[in-house]
């Protein structure tokens, strides 16, 4: 691998971003103003809702957002960019404003998690890393809140890190796992970067290399304080747990026996018995750890069965996001600057109707009764739209419309914050402990029915009349007249 000293992050996006960013500048139209947002379509693994992570990263990526020398000489070298164009990209800076969900939000299908606006060449650049990240880690949040729903509140430690793909995907899957409920990883740099707790027992090599379980766990427990020893390597219970109990006991006070690991066999069972081991042998405050091709669905039969396990250790399902690899989030763009400077909602007209991106510069309101803390739906409205000071709402389905209500009493929250302005940061981010804490008030005040992981009710995600009316309007414009977006045609 070649290794530059200035390596950046601005050519990590697709060449087509760029190809369609030199066509803006060619053209005179890099500074036409262009609103873009970031939604999924549907909710992953059969869940009911996702946990919209990512936005730590996104602001770190904005704020050093250069195109460096060695960027620039790529650029011209292999793909062979005019060099005016790349005078005005070695100037350029982000001038955009991105308004995001707060890192951690409890979000849904068709709803914009993030919303870009600025000159529609800035608005471009960004696209690729903007999904990279934003697809990535709300997938792994989301997942983690599965995993950790199955383990109904036991701890979930994440052990991933030998089956992520590649070093970065550990790395913030590991912080994405933990702001979606896992309490600990077990990698170490995760661990230093971002403050989360480190958790680790010992393998099955340790075993195999004293050649003797005894000894092993003897000299473990003589080097370490707390002491989790992993037991399954010959036979958990005629073998692991003697040695483990008689290792407690000859170190006495000078370990904290904090229990035994089981890795393979059947978990439910074993637990059973090692249980009533440690509990014979005196130690009922010792815990039994399980791991093993750990799954929500795995975890919520072993439950189901009566398993005696109290500490779950979830590697290679939780971090690859293994039943459903992509969440799917798109970058659309919904609103555009024409000739005489008006903004103009746009869509893209597809023959699957589900597709067809809904237009207009927007904000979500979270709708509750004034009364109860639990959401009633999300209301997606045009921006300038202020539900909140309204005393009554019509909600309805946005496609099945006769499905409706009217709410009144109610509190709206806007979803949709503004994390950057004409390209300085203006909000200042929480800490990963105030996020993780956020999540889990969120999505507490959720009704049972959408937060359950088997058939969860859909929740509601309606349009505002005048965005729907819009929505119409634009389909119908469109399917009549060809786009004239107002654009230079140099
Ligand atoms: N009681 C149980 N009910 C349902 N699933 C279980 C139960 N006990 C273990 N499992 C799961 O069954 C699968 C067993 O996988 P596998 O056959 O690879 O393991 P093993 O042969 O016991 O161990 P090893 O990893 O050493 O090959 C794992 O996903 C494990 O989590
Ligand atoms: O199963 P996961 O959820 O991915 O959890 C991590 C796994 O990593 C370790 O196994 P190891 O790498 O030694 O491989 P093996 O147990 O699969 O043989 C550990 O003993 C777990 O079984
Ligand atoms: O600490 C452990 O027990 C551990 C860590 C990573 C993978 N498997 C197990």
């Amino acid at each position: 691998m070649i290794r530059y000293d200035d390596d950046s992050l601005a050519l990590h996006t697709d060449l087509y971003e760029i190809n369609m960013a030199y066509t803006y500048w060619k053209k005179g139209n890099a500074d036409k103003k262009a609103v873009f947002e970031v939604y999924y379509r549907e909710n992953p693994f059969g869940m009911g809702y996702t946990i919209f992570a990512g936005l730590e990263r996104i602001v770190d990526y904005i704020n050093n957002l250069t195109f460096t020398d060695s960027d620039l000489e790529y650029l011209k070298n292999e793909i062979g960019f005019e060099e005016e164009f790349l005078e005005y990209l070695r100037h350029w800076k982000f001038r955009g404003t991105i308004r995001s969900m707060h890192e951690g939000e409890i979000a849904f299908a068709e709803e914009p998690l993030m919303q870009v606006e600025g000159p529609i060449l800035d608005c471009q650049i960004i696209e690729t890393a903007l999904l990279n990240v934003i697809n990535y880690q709300t997938l792994i949040a989301t997942k983690a809140s599965k995993v950790k729903t199955a383990a109904e509140g036991d701890t979930v430690m994440e052990f991933g890190a030998r089956r992520a793909q590649e070093m970065d995907a550990s790395l913030w899957g590991a912080r994405a796992a933990y702001i979606g409920g896992v309490e600990s990883t077990s990698n170490t740099r995760a661990s230093k970067v971002f403050g989360i707790p480190a958790s680790g027992t010992h393998a099955h090599s340790l075993v195999q290399a004293y050649r003797d379980e005894y000894k092993a766990f003897k000299a473990y427990g003589e080097t370490h304080k707390d002491c989790v020893f992993l037991v399954d390597t010959y036979d958990s219970i005629n073998s692991g747990v003697p040695n483990a109990i008689r290792v407690a006991n000859e170190l006495g006070d000078k370990i904290n026996f904090v229990g035994v690991r089981l890795d393979s066999g059947d978990l439910s069972y074993q637990s059973k018995r090692v249980r009533e081991q440690l509990d014979e042998a005196g130690y009922p405050e010792a815990k039994i750890f399980a791991s093993n091709d750990l799954d929500a669905t795995t975890i919520q039969s072993l439950k189901m069965q009566g398993a005696k396990i109290d500490v779950w250790g979830v590697g290679t399902k939780l971090i690859t996001a293994y039943d459903q690899p992509a969440l799917g989030a798109v970058y659309k763009i919904v609103s555009v600057e024409g000739n005489d400077e008006e903004m103009y909602p746009t869509l893209k007209l597809t023959a699957n109707l589900s597709k067809i991106s809904t237009p207009g510069k927007k904000q979500i309101w979270r709708i509750r009764s004034n009364n109860d803390t639990k959401p009633e739906g999300d209301l997606v409205t045009l921006e300038h739209e202020r539900p909140d000071l309204e005393d009554e709402l019509f909600m309805f389905h946005p496609q099945y419309t006769y499905i409706n209500k009217t709410v009144t009493d109610f509190i709206a929250r806007p979803l949709l914050k503004e994390v950057f302005v004409d390209g300085k940061q203006v909000l200042d981010l929480p800490s990963l402990e105030e996020i993780k804490q956020y999540t889990k008030e969120r999505l507490s005040e959720q009704y049972e029915e959408h937060r359950r992981i088997l058939n969860p009710e859909q929740y509601p995600v309606d349009l505002s009349k005048e965005l729907y009316d819009i929505k119409v309007d634009t389909i119908n414009y469109y399917r009549e007249k060809p786009i004239d977006a107002g654009m230079n045609e140099g």
